[in-house]
């Protein structure tokens, strides 16, 4: 019907002319006579038209990543939620499926709904002489594969295979690969574009000739310490994602093969390790950083620290993943609790409780249960000991305590904060006990607690910061209750050397606690950031 439709617009004479013409019967003519009178068939032509001007239009993307200013705005808003008529942008920016909406423009923008490339690979083996020849069919679709001249042979290489794509789906051809002849005309030794306009002109069925990569039998037999015909090591390590848990300096270590090769580490950074094609020099600066790695490990398992379990990370997406399992079956806005750990007395009930004032509608404090019968200013739900018990036992509690010379039972339970969370709120989360005790029930993959270890600053800062007569004059504004000795700030610091070193690998941010309005806007900041950005976790959560 389109094809007729599309004839007629072509050529208008040519119904006419038809008709005209002696070659139809008189029944024929007076149906095309009518058919060509007709309203509705007047009408589909010249939607026809219209939509043929619509299409022959290009239209060009504003931007191809309207995700970043989105996110950028979203942030800033967040911040700011005292500016003018933010509080709707905001909550429509929110919503899963307008996230969805911008990604889909962005990947329309990027044509990036295509097949992604594979990593180009280092080296290309060059010794094989066995030819092996490849017939596809190919129609309009493009090759799905990139090609490269080596410079010292001449030789034309497949470099990269796309996913997906017409090559990768033929499972014949692989990176490196090296294409001698297409359709029986020699390409070897020719320009590449000579080469790449054969390859892309080519239709129906394409032969092409190729000496076989030598990457595809060493990959595939795989295994750590393979070895290639090329005399290289290749590790089978693969890709993987770490987190450093100790500093590390290249230029202090006296052991290092080669200081200049050196990775500067940092406790927290995340790593990922890739495969490996490790020539002599790389394998002894691997064997060394394994070995320093497994001491780094021995000398750190002679004390009471309790050793974290190998763990490999990965990264959590950003902005609403969604997950499909919230109350009415809509996405869950991924937030993560908020946990914030640090010595006693260092400014962690502070930050939650402003944290909180902040944007109530966003963050809240979760709700605890207790046998306490009597009132306190923080809300908790009074349960029978036996009620506690029952929930711990069916393993509903995240950390449980006791107060008051063992008189009273307070508990954190789970779903306290998966309430807060599908409700579309960050629970933010002061446990009571020592880490990393206390956050066993709350780094678990269904919670997937952030943890905030909040640093005390050095003695002279928290003696000036904390001094009882700055505390006095700054009452009214932190509502602070407490003042610490000197004493009680010199183990503060103490207590906080010996946390932060013990509980290295379960401290997502560090936040020094100096100047309480900056330390609360760096952690309100980072809240923020964390449903936007890429973050890391345990594989395992996922
Ligand atoms: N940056 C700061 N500058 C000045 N005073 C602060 C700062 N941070 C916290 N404080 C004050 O220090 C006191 C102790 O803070 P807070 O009660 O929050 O500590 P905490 O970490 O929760 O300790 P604990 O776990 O023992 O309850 C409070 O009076 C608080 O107002």
């Amino acid at each position: 019907m389109l094809q007729l439709q599309q004839g007629i617009c072509d050529s208008p004479l040519s119904m006419e002319s038809l008709i005209k013409s002696g070659s139809l019967s008189s029944d024929d003519k007076e149906f095309l006579q009518q058919f060509s009178n007709d309203a509705n068939m007047n009408a589909v032509v010249k939607l026809c038209d219209i939509l043929e001007g619509y299409l022959a239009r290009r239209v060009a993307p504003v931007t191809p990543s309207a995700l970043e200013d989105v996110v950028e705005a979203y942030d800033y808003l967040r911040c700011h939620p005292h500016a003018e008529g933010c509080h709707e942008l905001v909550h429509l920016l929110r919503k899963p499926h307008m996230k969805a909406l911008i990604q889909c423009h962005d990947d329309l923008a990027n044509r990036t709904y295509g097949p992604r490339l594979s990593p180009v690979p280092h080296e290309v083996d060059e010794d094989d002489v066995s030819v092996k020849i490849v017939e596809l069919v190919k129609q309009d679709e493009p090759l799905g594969a990139t090609i490269k001249i080596n410079e010292r042979t001449g030789a034309i290489l497949i470099a990269r295979v796309m996913h997906g794509g017409l090559a990768d789906r033929s499972d014949l051809l692989q990176a490196g690969d090296e294409v001698q002849a297409v359709n029986q005309v020699l390409v070897a030794g020719q320009d590449p574009m000579t080469a790449i306009r054969m390859l892309t002109t080519a239709r129906g069925n394409v032969r092409l000739s190729v000496l076989p990569s030598e990457r595809r039998s060493s990959s595939t037999a795989g295994g750590v310490g393979s070895v290639s015909s090329g005399g290289q090591q290749q590790v089978g390590v693969s890709p993987a994602t770490v987190r450093v848990l100790f500093n590390y300096n290249p230029a202090d270590d006296g052991l290092i093969p080669c200081q200049e090769a050196g990775l500067c580490l940092r406790l927290g950074d995340i790593l990922q390790l890739l495969i490996l094609l490790v020539t002599s020099l790389l394998s002894s600066m691997l064997s060394y950083f394994l070995l320093f790695v497994l001491s780094k490990k021995a000398d750190s398992s002679g004390s009471d620290q309790q050793q974290p379990p190998p763990q490999f990370y990965e990264e959590l997406g950003r902005f609403y993943p969604g997950q499909p399992d919230g109350p009415t079956g809509s996405p869950v806005p991924p937030y993560r609790p908020l946990v914030l750990i640090g010595p006693s007395g260092v400014g962690r009930r502070e930050l939650a409780r402003q944290l909180v004032g902040t944007d109530r509608e966003h963050f809240a404090l979760p709700v605890l249960v207790s046998t306490r019968s009597q009132q306190r200013p923080e809300p908790f739900v009074s349960l029978t000991a036996a009620q506690i018990r029952a929930l711990a036992e069916a393993g509903r509690l995240a950390e449980q305590w006791t107060e008051d010379g063992g008189n009273e039972t307070w508990a954190l339970p789970v779903d306290s904060l998966t309430k807060l969370l599908r409700d579309g709120r960050v629970p933010v989360c002061v446990p009571h006990g020592p880490p990393p005790h206390c956050l066993l029930g709350l780094r678990t993959p269904s919670l997937r607690a952030f943890v905030v270890y909040v640093k005390p600053p050095p003695l002279d800062v928290l003696r000036e910061t904390r001094a009882p007569h700055l505390l006095q004059q700054q009452d009214s504004l932190y509502d602070t209750g407490r003042q610490l000795t000197l004493s009680e700030l010199e183990a503060m610091v103490i207590e906080g050397q010996r946390m932060e070193s013990a509980c290295a690998h379960l401290i997502d941010f560090t936040l020094v606690n100096d100047d309480l309005p900056v330390a609360l806007e760096t952690l309100s900041e980072l809240a923020y950031r964390l449903e936007t950005d890429f973050s890391y976790v345990p594989k395992h959560w996922l």
